[in-house]
């Protein structure tokens, strides 16, 4: 099967051809860890995760690295570490920050089905040059200075754009267009209002590394350009992330890796999801119109939350609804319940095909149904491909055996009181007392639970329950 995928620097969708079949390699940007991660923040994981999942598939498990950066040195960072710890020297503040938040972002991802990517490196680790000899961020800006790309002006060292004739490409802009918005006087030191931070002065009570200019820090697109040079090489298959992205993140990354390198390619797919959006708005801390994964995993399973993302294609906005959200459980309800008691199969070829192109998961969905159908109907081996599909898209977690007592769990129903309120109900049948049956039985639907009367297979009465 062909994967093509779309390509936002040549605007097209075109067949995947990998640099080496033994080895394909993306690179995704990370959190910038300061608080915790918004559902829209989701996104992304998601999606590139969906990715990696048919890479191995396709190229076997072995043969797909998958670089995913947590970005730990950000002026976001040090405002954040001195506000929750103002009491702490700022070293100590900025790692309890980031060591929080990295935390509870694996948690949450962990919780949303995605695996592990196979490196996920520290911006703070690939500031200096490295024992290993991987590529650092000091030793890509002296690159840099001797190719003529950049200039050290007003205590900054800047990457110099008009060195680099096609800047802009990713996202079509120019740069004389740029220039002419562009406000001079706020930047003076700069030879042009398009030039970029590589690295910064920090003052004494802003972290810092000692560098060949002056104690300073990195700016955030250079730790990009590093961190995948480190596991990747200076040119490789797959670059994504969030649309947002793509200028200035994107744009100066490619400036310069390519132009340290000497390269004409930093990567040869540049994939970007779009946005999450609330009533018709971008999903955003700045906003406010945020929901943290966190918030929502104490109300639904993280398998809700996946499929809930992939109903929508990666590359269309999204609405987030609680309608939404209501639908995808339900869906997953049914799937479970068909499901139950398979053994794992191979992922079925339509949901493959669905993939391979572009990441096409409607039509995935749309594979996924029918294959419920077949199972719902069929024999054992349609349930075995059904289950394996599920497993292999990420819905059905290790976990999901449990699903019924983690929805339990979530929408904070008590299953030992729901159990007792039942042995109360039949008691006060046994005694006749009709109407206190009938009052606690509208207890427990008002909680949200369904009781179902039956017989056990002595023929004694038995009352089970489940979630509305
Ligand atoms: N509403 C959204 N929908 C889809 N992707 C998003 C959304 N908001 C952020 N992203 C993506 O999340 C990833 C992590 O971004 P980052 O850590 O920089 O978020 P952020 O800038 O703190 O978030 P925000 O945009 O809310 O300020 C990036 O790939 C970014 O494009
Ligand atoms: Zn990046």
């Amino acid at each position: 099967m062909e994967l093509r995928l779309h390509d936002t620097l040549t605007k097209e969708k075109r067949p995947f051809v990998p640099l080496d079949r033994d080895n394909v390699r993306m690179y995704v940007c990370g959190p910038t860890v300061y608080d915790f991660a918004h559902i829209g923040n989701a996104r992304p994981v998601i999606v590139f995760d969906v990715l990696f999942r048919l890479l191995r598939h396709l190229y076997g498990a072995d043969h797909v690295t998958y670089v995913r950066n947590i970005t730990d040195v950000d002026d976001k960072i040090n405002d954040r570490a001195a506000r929750d710890f103002p009491g702490l020297p700022l070293n100590e503040a900025i790692r309890k920050v980031t060591e929080k938040t990295a935390a509870q972002f694996h948690a949450d991802v962990t919780a949303l089905g995605c695996l592990p990517p196979t490196f996920e490196p520290r911006a703070t680790d690939f500031v200096l040059p490295r024992a290993d000899g991987k590529a650092d961020m000091v030793t890509l800006i002296k690159q840099l200075i001797a190719r003529g790309h950049a200039y050290e002006a007003g205590g900054e060292v800047l990457f110099d754009t008009v060195s680099m004739p096609d800047y802009g490409a990713l996202s079509g802009r120019k740069l004389d267009e740029q220039l002419a918005g562009a406000r001079i006087a706020v930047d003076a030191h700069k030879k042009n209002p398009a030039d970029f931070v590589l690295w910064k002065q920090s003052s004494d009570d802003e972290p810092g590394w000692e560098s060949p200019w002056a104690r300073g820090r990195p700016g955030w697109h250079i730790e990009c350009s590093a961190m995948s040079a480190a596991y990747l090489g200076d040119v490789f298959d797959i670059h994504g992330g969030g649309l947002d992205l793509i200028f200035p993140h994107h744009e100066n990354e490619i400036a310069q890796s390519r132009c340290a390198h000497g390269t004409h390619t930093m990567a040869n797919y540049w994939l970007h999801n779009g946005f999450l959006q609330v009533e018709g708005e971008k999903m955003s801390k700045s906003l406010g119109n945020f929901v943290t994964i966190r918030e929502l995993l104490a109300d639904w399973p993280g398998e809700v939350l996946r499929l809930n993302m992939l109903k929508t294609h990666y590359r269309s906005p999204i609405d987030w609804t609680l309608k939404g959200l209501e639908e995808s459980a339900k869906t997953l309800d049914d799937w479970y319940e068909v499901a139950a008691d398979a053994r794992d199969g191979r992922p079925a070829d339509t949901v493959i095909e669905a993939l391979s192109d572009d990441l096409n998961t409607p039509q995935m969905m749309a594979a996924l149904h029918g294959l419920r159908n077949s199972a719902a109907s069929g024999d054992e081996g349609c349930r075995n491909a059904f289950a394996g599909s599920l497993r292999y898209v990420g819905f059905l977690s290790e976990s999901s055996a449990d699903w019924k007592s983690r929805k339990q769990q979530a929408s904070g129903i008590d299953a030992k009181q729901i159990e007792n309120l039942i042995a109360e109900r039949a008691a006060a049948r046994a005694r006749k007392d009709f109407k206190e049956s009938d009052r606690i039985r509208d207890m427990i639907t008002a909680m949200g639970v369904v009781l179902k009367d039956g017989k056990d297979a002595d023929g004694k009465p038995i009352t089970t329950w489940e979630i509305a």
